[in-house]
């Protein structure tokens, strides 16, 4: 196994020249209420992609927004949004795409406490459940009477609502994607299904690219779509968070993974850990191992029921279960900020995702530990991401609970 040719583009585009810097909320120029939202979510100051994006995203110009994991890019785009939506007329405004539904409903939940003071309609169109609870029936409801504001949906539900009708897109003024290079690379079939949204959307409709991970042939497909975009980028060697500490295990073999994953388990459990496996079946079969061995861990991938994967999901954001394991469904975006370790017990198929995993700790500046297993056959991989990110991946210390 090797990582595909897509992720060895170099990142030679450039960030926009002389771009104007925030360095307050209030210097932003935003209305009131939206001010009053963000200081009662509790935050202060903002991030250097906000201080960057957050007024261009207002100048009402196409904004290719790149920084690494957990720096703030959800409340960038989203405070981008809701200053630049009208809430005093009752019609969609707004599309947020992204890959999976738990990033989507949490995308969703950010607008709703960051628009709390502005009355804002918003509403999470991610389908998967056999059953419509109220909550989404509501949503429905909202859609078909054209009375949301901001829509935060997976690409194929959308698309969905918008062909049937239920989805309203003539007045919609921006639309974000996020996680782009995700939903505009070739694997997952997401391309076809936003060009497609595209062709739904008025002409003049804003954009708004945001990853922590963009590559050459991403930004040519924007062009598709946008129309000069204003670029904000980090270097490739900065991808990598510092605050992350990143080390490798030698298991030789395959089969030794289980008993050194056993013998860290009282280090994992500390705070909250995911551990990540390559394919579902895997992460069925280490779940339930670890739990015949009396380990308290839970488990979710896409081929889970969407009834169980909320369970999972609420569990785990609430700290009631501290150890997860799961595929790459989990890799992006997903925002708890307890979570201080990541395990890859496999590693990541694409460079993109390697990054994107070890991004689930160290969020907003807090420290983070990844621990990668390496068999003899890894040990190219593993040199290939150091090479890539210019980042070095030591041996495990003896006592991870020195670090932590
Ligand atoms: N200005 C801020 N002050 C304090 N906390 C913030 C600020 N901006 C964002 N955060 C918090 O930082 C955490 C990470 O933010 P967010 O999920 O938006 O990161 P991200 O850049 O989108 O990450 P990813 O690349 O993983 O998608 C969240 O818990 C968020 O509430």
């Amino acid at each position: 196994m090797s990582f595909n040719k897509e992720s060895d583009k170099s990142l030679k585009f450039k960030t926009s020249k002389k771009l104007k810097i925030c360095s307050s909320f209030e210097s932003m120029n935003l209305n009131s209420e939206l001010l009053q939202g963000i200081y009662n979510y509790g935050f202060e100051a903002p991030s250097a992609i906000q201080s960057r994006a957050i007024s261009q995203i207002i100048s009402g110009k196409d904004t290719i927004a790149q920084a690494q994991s957990g720096t703030g890019k959800t409340a960038t785009f989203t405070i981008g949004l809701l200053q630049v939506c009208n809430f005093h007329k009752s019609e969609l405004q707004c599309l947020i795409l992204s890959p999976t539904r738990e990033l989507a409903s949490q995308i969703n939940q950010v607008v709703g406490n960051l628009g709390d003071y502005l009355n804002v309609k918003s509403a999470a169109i991610v389908g998967g459940t056999t059953s419509m609870d109220s909550k989404s029936k509501n949503n429905l409801n909202l859609l078909r009477k054209n009375k949301c504001h901001v829509v935060s949906g997976t690409p194929g539900r959308v698309l969905d609502l918008i062909k049937k009708q239920v989805i309203n897109t003539k007045k919609v003024k921006i639309v974000v994607l996020d996680e782009a290079d995700e939903l505009l690379g070739e694997s997952l079939g997401f391309k076809q299904q936003i060009y497609d949204i595209f062709k739904h959307l008025p002409t003049s409709c804003q954009v708004v690219v945001v990853s922590a991970t963009l590559n050459k042939d991403i930004i040519e497909v924007t062009k598709k779509f946008m129309t000069d975009p204003v670029k904000i980028l980090v270097k490739q060697d900065e991808i990598s968070l510092e605050g992350i500490k990143q080390f490798y295990v030698n298991v030789d073999k395959e089969e030794w993974k289980f008993d050194t994953l056993c013998d860290l388990y009282d280090s994992l459990s500390i705070n909250q850990c995911v551990i990540f496996c390559n394919t579902k079946k895997k992460v069925d079969w280490l779940s339930s191992k670890l739990i015949q061995s009396n380990f308290s861990v839970v488990s979710m991938h896409g081929d889970m029921k969407q009834e169980d994967r909320d369970k999972v999901m609420n569990d785990f954001r609430s700290g009631h279960s501290r150890v997860l394991i799961s595929t790459d469904v989990w890799a992006r975006g997903i925002d708890v900020q307890q979570v201080s370790l990541v395990v890859n017990y496999d590693i990541p198929e694409n460079m993109e995702n390697y990054i994107h995993r070890i991004g689930r700790s160290g969020r907003f500046g807090r420290k983070g530990i990844a621990i990668n297993f390496i068999t003899r056959d890894d040990v190219k991989l593993l040199k290939q991401i150091e090479k890539f990110y210019k980042i070095k991946i030591k041996a495990m210390p003896a006592n991870l609970s020195d670090l932590s």
